[in-house]
């Protein structure tokens, strides 16, 4: 899912590359994968790998903000640090400038370094070895503060480090089981660091306490956050695909199919690039419902739709269920011989079907007539509305001239008939 700065040419092209990969790679649908995942349930926090990755990338993505909004709460607690540490906590003077040293020339720069990572590169994989590194430098410099401290007899409020882990686990957006092994290392070097190194009793025992106390705070809050990020993330992503999918064929439906259409010409324009659409009808298919029934009609309208989701393979190309037993597809890019080929080619891969069609006036199997309107580079911008209707008016051109065709022409060689 696109973050909010991306074009919305990147968002159309990310979209299509999308939906080109659940065409190409998958034996299921989306939704089916989506709908199985559903019903397996995913208590380890993870999901197949075909939905794990595109979490993982949502994940990365809307979780910038929240990342962003960590490492402000930490730069400003480092840079408050020097006004209060002295003052309000009480730090003896021959520790302030290790503690300076380390605010000042390790973590803040540190953390200003990560912000501008996390600010331009939202997408990176690498976001969250990075957030995991930071956190465990933060609790490595926050330790050895507390060993240094303790020499000195103050007693630094090592709670931060359980703190630190609960906001990890809250605001970093990573995930839990890669957080985990960190919290962990945290902890023990924590507690070993107060029982080895610490001598400032009863306070050894307060603080391991508290630390073990806010770790499976931190832990369990990791885990519910992350499933119900999950979920949410599941489900949205299922009714986005139920909102743009026709049921019965799995193509794009007439909602999501104008949407396509409409950003693919806004694409075509970008280029400049010539693009067609075209509008294909089942031939003689009320009399195949009639004489093989409507259950069998459905099943001769996914496999004709499975050969014209073959046929709008290209990363631009688009293909949806318009209504009944019609179908729309754009093709992007190519002249007017590559479309009209194209066409043809659809054309005969859904007679080479050979479905029956005992009662077809025009072959023995299920034919298609097919209406190509060819809109030219410099043929300026034409609306969808436009282009579809001379695409149908070839189509019942193609009808009348006997079916199982195809009819391709220029949308300029057309009189203008818009106004
Ligand atoms: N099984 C099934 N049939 C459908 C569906 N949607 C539309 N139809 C049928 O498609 C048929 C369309 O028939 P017509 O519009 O008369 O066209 P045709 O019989 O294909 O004739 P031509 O287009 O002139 O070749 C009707 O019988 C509709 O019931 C569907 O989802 N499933």
């Amino acid at each position: 899912m696109p973050n909010k700065e991306t074009t919305s040419a990147e968002l159309y092209r990310l979209e299509r590359a999308e939906e080109q990969q659940w065409a190409e790679g998958a034996q299921q649908t989306p939704t089916e994968l989506l709908r199985e995942q559903r019903e397996r349930g995913f208590a380890t926090l993870w999901f197949r790998p075909e939905l794990e990755a595109d979490f993982c990338r949502y994940l990365r993505l809307s979780g910038r903000l929240s990342r962003l909004t960590l490492l402000s709460i930490a730069f400003l607690a480092m840079a408050i640090t020097p006004l209060i540490d002295t003052t309000l906590l009480g730090m003896p003077e021959p520790l302030v400038p290790l503690s300076r040293w380390l605010q000042l020339g390790g973590m803040i720069p540190l953390l200003l370094g990560v912000g501008l990572f996390c600010w331009k590169r939202p997408d990176a994989a690498a976001i969250e070895l990075v957030m995991v590194l930071l956190f465990l430098g933060f609790i490595a410099g926050l330790l050895g503060q507390r060993i240094v401290d303790a020499r000195y007899g103050f007693d630094l409020p090592v709670e931060f480090i359980g703190i630190c882990t609960v906001t990890m686990f809250a605001l970093a957006r990573i995930r839990f089981w890669v957080m985990l092994p960190a919290a962990v290392v945290a902890g023990i070097a924590a507690i070993g660091v107060e029982i080895a190194f610490i001598h400032i009793e009863p306070n050894v025992n307060y603080h391991v306490f508290a630390t073990v106390v806010l770790m499976v705070v931190a832990v369990c809050a990791g885990y519910s956050l992350e499933y119900f990020i999950r979920w949410t993330w599941l489900n949205g992503t299922l009714l986005h695909y139920l909102s743009r999918q026709d049921s019965l064929t799995g193509l794009l439906n007439r909602y999501a199919l104008e949407d396509a259409l409409e950003q693919a010409q806004a694409q075509a324009a970008r280029e400049s690039a010539g693009y067609a659409v075209a509008m294909i009808d089942i031939d003689a298919f009320g009399a195949y419902n009639d004489h093989y029934g409507h259950q069998e009609g459905d099943a001769a309208l996914r496999r004709v739709a499975a050969v014209l989701r073959a046929g709008a393979r290209r990363p631009l190309d688009v293909c949806g269920r318009y209504g009944g037993e019609e179908f729309a597809m754009l093709w992007m890019h190519g002249d007017a011989d590559e479309i009209r080929a194209l066409a043809e080619n659809v054309c005969s891969a859904i007679a080479a079907e050979r479905i029956p069609h005992a009662v077809s006036p025009v072959a023995e199997w299920v034919t298609v007539s097919i209406g190509v309107c060819h809109i030219g580079p410099d043929d300026g911008r034409v609306g969808l509305s436009a282009a579809l209707r001379k695409a149908d008016a070839l189509l019942y051109e193609a009808k009348a001239r006997g079916r199982n065709r195809v009819l391709c022409e220029r949308f300029s060689s057309w009189p203008d008939d818009d106004g």
